[in-house]
């Protein structure tokens, strides 16, 4: 498969086998990746990573693994033995936990990308406070994305709005993942920081999650098309 220069990581949120290939089907694994995540891959298994292989998609396995070092480092491993792109674990795990993640990887020379996930997009400063971590985003942000990178993780999740002051603490090759995009045209829905495609690449997102905005719209590839008019123009 050749590597893809592609941003986008479409997220194939369905409770269904059926409705995620369904929808896969309608989108061209030249101009996406897609994302699996908790509630496809618990219904249906690796059975899912192997259907969206076979249409030549580029898989990201979103499970946030978040455990002990050992627990993690096997679950990780068992991705990557699945042949997916990309995986990614809870910064807030720690970094011996990361590090346990990125050394089984390293022992198996298995080249899955893993990163890390900072503060979820779906989180304002109210939902850290009842955490207990009385901080705005940002530097929540900051130090969990420079742990992540002390600990040797290819990037990291976080939102579009903090994409610049990533670039400037991380560097530019480590990967800033960027969910939360929401087009001009689109609602927020449970999205707290949110960010349209064209301000995240300007900002440096070198990929953007994108879920309800394409899926749910009545033609994808459309959705989709406008997506990256926004993001090149
Ligand atoms: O790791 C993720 O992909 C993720 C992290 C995060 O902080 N926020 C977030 O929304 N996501 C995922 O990105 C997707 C966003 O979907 P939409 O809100 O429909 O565009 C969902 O599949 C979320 O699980």
């Amino acid at each position: 498969m050749p590597r893809l220069d592609t941003p986008l990581i479409i997220a194939l949120d369905y409770p269904h086998l059926d409705q995620a290939l369904a929808m896969a089907d309608r989108l061209d694994p030249r101009r996406c990746r897609v994302k699996v995540g908790k509630e496809l891959f618990t219904r249906t298994g690796p059975q899912v990573l192997e259907a969206l292989h076979a249409r030549g998609f580029e898989v990201f396995l979103d499970l946030k693994f978040h455990d002990i070092p050992n627990t993690v480092a096997g679950a990780v491993e068992a991705a990557a033995d699945h042949g997916v792109w990309m995986v990614n674990v809870h910064a807030s795990g720690g970094r011996r936990m990361m590090e346990a993640a990125r050394e089984r990887l390293e022992k198996r020379q298995l080249t899955t990308h893993l990163i890390a996930v900072t503060v979820l997009t779906s989180m304002a400063h109210e939902d850290l406070v009842e955490v207990g971590v009385d901080a705005e985003p940002l530097p929540q942000v900051e130090r969990l994305a420079a742990l992540a990178q002390r600990s040797g993780m290819s990037g990291v999740v976080c939102s579009a709005q903090e994409t610049a002051a990533l670039r400037a603490l991380c560097g530019d090759t480590f990967m800033k993942v960027t969910p939360g995009i929401r087009p001009s045209v689109s609602n927020d829905d449970d999205q707290r920081r949110t960010q349209t495609p064209a301000r995240a690449r300007e900002a440096g997102s070198t990929h953007l999650v994108i879920g309800r905005p394409v899926t749910q719209a009545s033609e994808p590839m459309s959705a989709l098309a406008a997506i990256e008019q926004e993001m090149y123009l």
